[in-house]
């Protein structure tokens, strides 16, 4: 008996607490970078909610569903069985069982998933998902997003709100893609962040306890550096 309870706490001392980090921000602020790098330095788990958020659009772009129609989307929005994989090292996504981590990534996609992201019903059904993914995950996770500090998760045990300029923001989304044309990346951007801060249902917003980082002078191991800092204080703290 007091061998069990020896046994536990001892286990308590050596195994660091669970944390719940929650990161959100703009396109190419380095939220999925950033989260992913520091959920597998720290042993956490790790969730990309905007690849939810494409993987419902990507379904009912497939499944003939008139997007900007927000009715026919409510009324689809429960259809679709989304499972993420939670593995920093190798996040997945299906859609219906099928691999969609590829799809989810396309121009087309990209331009009609605020739309999708809008529908109340959308964000309800995807909303309870993240919060089960984030409860099941023992070790503490890392999630990202535009409102999982101020709504999704709104007690997590760190908050951090990415921000970059414009500028910056669209030479990193362009960089990625081969030929792509920066002012068309730039304006995109911009028109894709006005719609995610302008809807009425959770829109994309620092939380009023989240810590902001200007990532526009900082090199990515420099923003990891600085976010897993931020999460040893709290876990150390626990
Ligand atoms: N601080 C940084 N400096 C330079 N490039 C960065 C920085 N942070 C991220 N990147 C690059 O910018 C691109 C977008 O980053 P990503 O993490 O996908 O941003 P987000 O998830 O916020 O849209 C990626 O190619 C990434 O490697
Ligand atoms: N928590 C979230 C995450 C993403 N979204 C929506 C709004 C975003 O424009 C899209 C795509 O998000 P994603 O993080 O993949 O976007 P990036 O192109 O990586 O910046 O999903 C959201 O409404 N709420």
């Amino acid at each position: 008996m007091s061998t069990t309870v020896e046994t536990a706490s001892a286990a308590a001392r050596t195994a660091p607490a669970a944390v719940i980090v929650a990161i959100d921000g703009p396109s190419g602020t380095g939220k999925s970078s950033t989260s992913k790098a520091v959920a597998a330095q720290l042993g956490l788990s790790y969730l990309d909610t905007g690849a939810q958020y494409r993987a419902i659009t990507w379904w009912m772009l497939n499944n003939g569903i008139d997007v900007q129609d927000a009715m026919e989307v409510a009324t689809a929005a429960a259809k679709p069985v989304i499972v993420s994989g939670t593995d920093p090292g190798a996040p997945t996504i299906t859609v219906d069982g099928e691999d969609a981590s590829g799809p989810i990534r396309t121009q087309e996609v990209t331009s009609r998933v605020s739309a999708v992201s809008a529908v109340p019903e959308v964000r309800a059904r995807i909303t309870e998902l993240q919060r089960s993914i984030a409860a099941a995950a023992e070790g503490g996770i890392v999630v990202e997003g535009r409102d999982i500090g101020t709504t999704v998760l709104p007690d997590a045990d760190l908050k951090i709100f990415l921000t970059a300029s414009p500028e910056a923001r669209a030479a990193r989304r362009s960089g990625e893609v081969r030929g792509s044309d920066l002012a068309a990346t730039k304006e995109a951007l911009i028109k894709r962040d006005a719609a995610d801060s302008g809807r009425k249902t959770s829109p994309l917003a620092k939380a009023d306890d989240a810590v902001e980082v200007d990532t526009t002078e900082l090199t990515l191991p420099q923003v990891i550096e600085c976010v897993v800092t931020l999460v040893e204080e709290k876990r150390a703290a626990k």
